[in-house]
């Protein structure tokens, strides 16, 4: 087990006992539905108290917030650590990728277990669990890809989403054609079977017939580097999957999660769909795709183009970023995730004279939040609490961990980040806590971030020093039929009103707070 040199002490038991009891006094908790000035106080993990003038046990170890904003912590519906695909295995592992979620200010993590196609989804469950439970540094759930269907397929389907396995979303592929692609009759029916069982389908919306000729042909015409990826795969072949999956969906009369949605004309298809729907379609975006755009394909450097090549593609379009960014302001897009799945560079290298062959991913899973925060909060087009909303509460109502996750708030989890946000830094390769050798962001100066960040209590980002520790994260069961997806009844929450469900028709936010002061 390893843990941050600073850390109080090996023994779990000690590190436990020495942290729990914990007060976060004169900060501004900003959940997504309000903003209050109050302090917090955590015991055992659990968010005990929640208010000014606590009565507080002695010992307890006091945190001065203020000035700063109290978060719940991220919730990061998109990574894949340890992942091997494209003959490569990912750079960051489970011990590596939750540390730098942690001290980016993420405190849950949901991975995708991707079997090949003809394994057993149970079977490559177990791998993932085995590779995940004794090396993440946060809680986690897990997301199952769908990869073949069949009628076995079907019933481990059903046998994924009891208690005993935990699982509430399943991921089909509506592109890489030879690996983990469905035809539209195998996605119909993994998605009716999704919607039978009460759990969410979740596609990778583009179409790899289209790529697959695109990528013959420019080839065959001599176009190797890595903008051939992004010309192989512009944004129509994006958004007709877009339609063609909510369009499916509505015939199963089935909700639908968008994983990684790249472009302005996704988003409009996504529009489109979600207004005329019967069922929620949620869409995601990435780190990625608010942080920075496609004109990297070109950079003459290999390892830098082929860093940013992930699918579907960064867009050309520069407009891009800021509109995606709006997007997520205006619930347009209901959340934000990474997507990390990190290739160092000899492995990017697997595609140098083939852009096709060249492992895809970026990372993220560090950055997400200070990106979001500069590009879209310091700039005005997001307040705090939709900040919130995009970057943990949505993932937490959305995959059934509200409100244990996803809110500060009596009886929640204490995944807690006290938010800086004066606090600068340039984002580097050399300084960040991943394991990969690049960042796509590199260089770019943010203002705002995580100054404590405290996972299920203890304290693991301390004043900026990291103190994780290996395996003190657990697997989260996310139940089926989560009420903000089936919408079967709104979950009261204590003290405040009765939470609308996230819903297809909330009304398209005006920019700015409009969130009581
Ligand atoms: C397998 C994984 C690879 N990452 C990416 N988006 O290129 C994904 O498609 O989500
Ligand atoms: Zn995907
Ligand atoms: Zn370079
Ligand atoms: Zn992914």
């Amino acid at each position: 087990m390893t843990v941050d040199a600073t850390a109080t002490s090996v023994s779990g038991v000690n590190i436990k006992s020495s942290q729990n009891r914990l007060l976060i006094k004169n900060g501004r908790i900003v959940n997504d539905d309000g903003i209050e000035e109050a302090d917090v106080y955590i015991e055992d993990g659990i968010i005990k108290q929640v208010g000014r003038n606590l009565i507080i046990p002695g010992g307890t170890r006091t945190i001065d917030a203020a000035g700063k904003l109290v978060m719940p912590g991220g919730i990061d519906p998109h990574t894949h650590f340890e992942l091997e695909m494209m003959g490569a295995k990912t750079a960051d592992d489970f011990y590596k990728g939750t540390r730098a979620a942690v001290a980016g200010g993420t405190t849950t993590i949901i991975d995708f277990v991707l079997p090949e196609k003809g394994q057993s989804l149970l079977e490559a469950y177990a791998n993932w669990r085995e590779k995940a439970d004794n090396k993440v540094c946060c809680d986690y759930g897990l997301h199952v890809g769908v990869t073949w269907w069949s009628p076995a397929v079907q019933k481990e389907m059903k046998q994924l989403v009891s208690e005993q396995y935990g699982v509430n979303s399943f991921k089909m592929f509506m592109a890489y054609r030879n690996t983990w692609m469905l035809d539209d009759y195998d996605l119909y029916c993994a998605i009716e079977t999704c919607a039978e069982l009460k759990a969410l389908p979740q596609v990778h919306a583009e179409n790899g017939h289209i790529i697959a000729r695109n990528t013959e042909k420019l080839l065959a015409a001599g176009v190797t580097r890595p903008e051939g990826h992004q010309l192989s795969r512009d944004e129509e072949v994006e958004s007709e999957a877009v339609n063609r999956a909510c369009v499916i969906a509505n015939q199963a009369n089935s909700p639908l999660y968008i994983v990684h949605m790249m472009s302005k004309s996704a988003v409009r298809a996504l529009q489109l769909a979600r207004n005329k729907q019967k069922q929620p379609v949620y869409g995601e975006t990435l780190a990625a795709t608010v942080g920075t755009d496609g004109t990297h394909y070109r950079n003459s450097c290999f390892r830098h183009a082929a860093a940013h090549v992930l699918s579907p593609p960064l867009r050309p379009d520069p407009s891009t970023p800021q509109a995606m960014v709006e997007a997520l302001a205006d619930d347009h897009l209901q959340l934000i995730g990474s997507d990390n799945c990190t290739f160092h560079e000899k492995d990017k290298e697997i595609g140098k004279g083939n852009f096709s062959k060249i492992p895809n991913g970026v990372n993220g899973v560090e950055d997400r939040m200070t990106i979001l925060w500069q590009k879209g909060v310091n700039t005005g087009i997001m307040d705090p609490c939709r900040f919130v909303a995009v970057t943990s509460s949505s993932a937490a109502k959305i995959f059934n961990l509200w409100p244990q996750k996803g809110r500060v708030a009596v009886n929640s989890d204490a995944d807690i980040v006290v938010w800086d946000p004066r606090l600068e830094k340039t984002i580097t390769a050399a300084s960040h806590k991943q394991a990969v050798d690049f960042n796509i962001f590199e260089g770019q100066h943010v203002v705002g971030g995580p100054q404590y960040v405290i996972v299920n209590g203890r304290v693991c980002l301390d004043d900026g020093e990291l103190r994780v520790v290996e395996g003190l994260g657990k697997f989260l069961k996310t139940p089926i039929n989560s009420p903000y997806v089936y919408g079967e009844q709104n979950l009261s929450h204590g003290d405040h009103d009765l939470l609308e469900p996230l819903s297809r028709d909330s009304p398209d936010r005006v920019n700015g707070s409009s969130v009581p002061t």
